[in-house]
Formats: structure tokens, sequence, C-alpha cells
């Protein structure tokens, strides 16, 4: 679905990622998981074709981001952005019905189904009664939970999200969370997610991507990624694991008193 083939990310004169070959396939989910600052926006970002490699390269359906003309790019690949700013009284449904954009060529209004995958969003997202309230006096984790919509309403393939969970309460941490894992495991959608929470990036991922931060940079199968030891290292903090029935649950040793 996506690759990066020898790609580098440097900020500045720091190079967070070097030499990152990596290939994520149709229908699996990945998580990032790195400490603040490692990278994990910028690799996201890029991925999305909004800022340039700083060598090496992204592929997306084995051909180069750059050589897909911006219409068609947005029918492949949605972007959620770690957070956004609402400088116009557009309503919840005017933010979500322009998602359809891409799919409308020569033609400027919205139709019927428009209407329908917008509504149909919103209602997954169980924020349907907000419909006609202006984006800017929404709480933080409805105004979240409308941009997914947004991004459901795309209706891509690829889906990058960076820290879905975040401003969401734990209810609707635990559901967008598993209506994530469910596009992929039934409707054969890919992602790529930026998180924070272990837990849930344990919970929905098929495999993670780990960055150090420095260029360095580890990618597998979930179970081989996502250990005690490596996610120690990585998050520069000691970790435990236990298991609790199927799950396995990470949780951070205590600073001493
Ligand atoms: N435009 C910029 N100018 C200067 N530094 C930047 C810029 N954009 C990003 N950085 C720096 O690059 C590094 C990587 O940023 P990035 O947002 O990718 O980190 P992250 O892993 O997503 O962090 P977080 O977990 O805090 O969201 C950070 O140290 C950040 O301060």
């Amino acid at each position: 679905m996506i690759a990066a083939r020898q790609l580098k990310l440097n900020i500045g004169p720091r190079v967070l990622a070097e030499d990152l070959d990596w290939q994520v396939g149709a229908g699996e989910c990945w998580s990032i998981i790195g400490r603040n600052g490692a990278g994990k926006s910028t690799l996201l970002r890029t991925l999305a074709g909004m800022r340039a490699p700083d060598g090496g390269s992204v592929l997306l359906q084995d051909r180069p981001l750059a050589d897909w003309p911006l219409e068609a790019l947005a029918r492949e690949r949605a972007y959620l952005a770690q957070s956004r700013s609402d400088a116009f009284a557009y309503t919840v449904i005017e933010t979500v019905l322009s998602a359809r954009h891409p799919y409308h060529d020569k033609r400027y209004w919205e139709d019927s189904d428009d209407h329908r995958i917008a509504l149909q969003s919103l209602a997954a997202m169980e924020v349907d009664d907000l419909a006609d309230r202006d984006v800017r006096t929404l709480s933080g984790g409805e105004r979240q939970r409308v941009a997914i919509a947004a991004l459901l309403a795309q209706d891509t393939p690829l889906l990058l999200l960076d820290e879905p969970a975040n401003a969401l309460d734990l209810a609707h941490q635990v559901s967008v969370m598993g209506l994530l894992a469910k596009l992929c495991r039934e409707r054969g959608k890919t992602i790529v997610m930026v998180g924070h929470d272990l837990n849930l990036a344990w919970s929905i991922s098929s495999h993670a991507l780990l960055l150090m931060g420095d260029g360095r940079w580890l990618a597998g199968p979930r179970d081989d990624v996502m250990q005690a030891a490596i996610l120690s290292d990585y998050l520069h903090h000691p970790i435990e694991t236990v298991r609790h029935g199927a799950r396995t649950l990470f949780i951070p040793t205590e600073a001493s008193q």
C-alpha cells in the first residue's frame, strides 16, 4: 500500500529517521511509537505527502508520492492532523461534506450520496446530533470526533491518523479504536497511526514502528516489536508487561518516591 525507501527525515541539523525501509501492506494496522519529538508526526506528514522527504522516497501503490495528482491522492489517503484551528464558522455537516470534494470532479455541489456518507460518518462517531453546530463551539473531544468523521467520509483505502485518541474520553477511546480495528479487519483498510497509549496501540495494531529520534528505528509485527525491553529502550523508561486474559498490558515502572 505505502512504502518508505531509504527515507531520511531531518529537522534542522537533527536526523529523525535514517535509511527507513518500511513496507505497509494492504489491510495492516500500524502504530508509530516514540518519545515526544522523536519524529512521529513528521513521518506521518511525509507519508501524507504534506512534507517532502529529506532523502529517499515514499511510494504509494508503487508510485512515488510526488507523482500523484492531488485529487487522486486525496482519494487514496486521508490524514488526521494532531491539532486543528477553526478560523471560520463552518457547521459540523459542512466540515464533513468538505471531505467529499475529491469525488466531485468538476461538480460544485455535493449530492445526496455525499450527504448520506457524511451523516453515516457522523453517526459512526456519535456526533450526528451536532450536525448543525458551528465547529468552533464544540468541545475538544467532540471536535476530534468530527475530524475523524470527516476522515471516514473521505473513504480512502489508507488512513493516516496522528493521535486519534487525543481529547477522547475513555469510552470513546475504546469505541474509536474498535471502529478503526474493524475497518482494517473487515473492510481491508490500511491504517498508520501515531499514539502514546501502548495498551490502545497493542489492542488495535497488527504491526508497530518504533522511532528513537536519532535516526534509529525498528519495524515489524506487533508482538515482535512491542516487547517490554525494546519499548523501555525506545521510550527511555522501564516498562513491564502483564498478561490479562488474552491481552498484554504495558505498565510503566513507577518513579522511586
Ligand atoms: N517547523 C519546525 N521547526 C523547528 N523544529 C521543528 C519543526 N517541526 C518539528 N520540529 C521538531 O522536530 C522534532 C520532531 O517533531 P514531531 O512533531 O515529528 O515529533 P513527535 O514524535 O510527533 O512528537 P510528539 O510526541 O511530542 O507529538 C521535534 O523536536 C520538534 O520540535
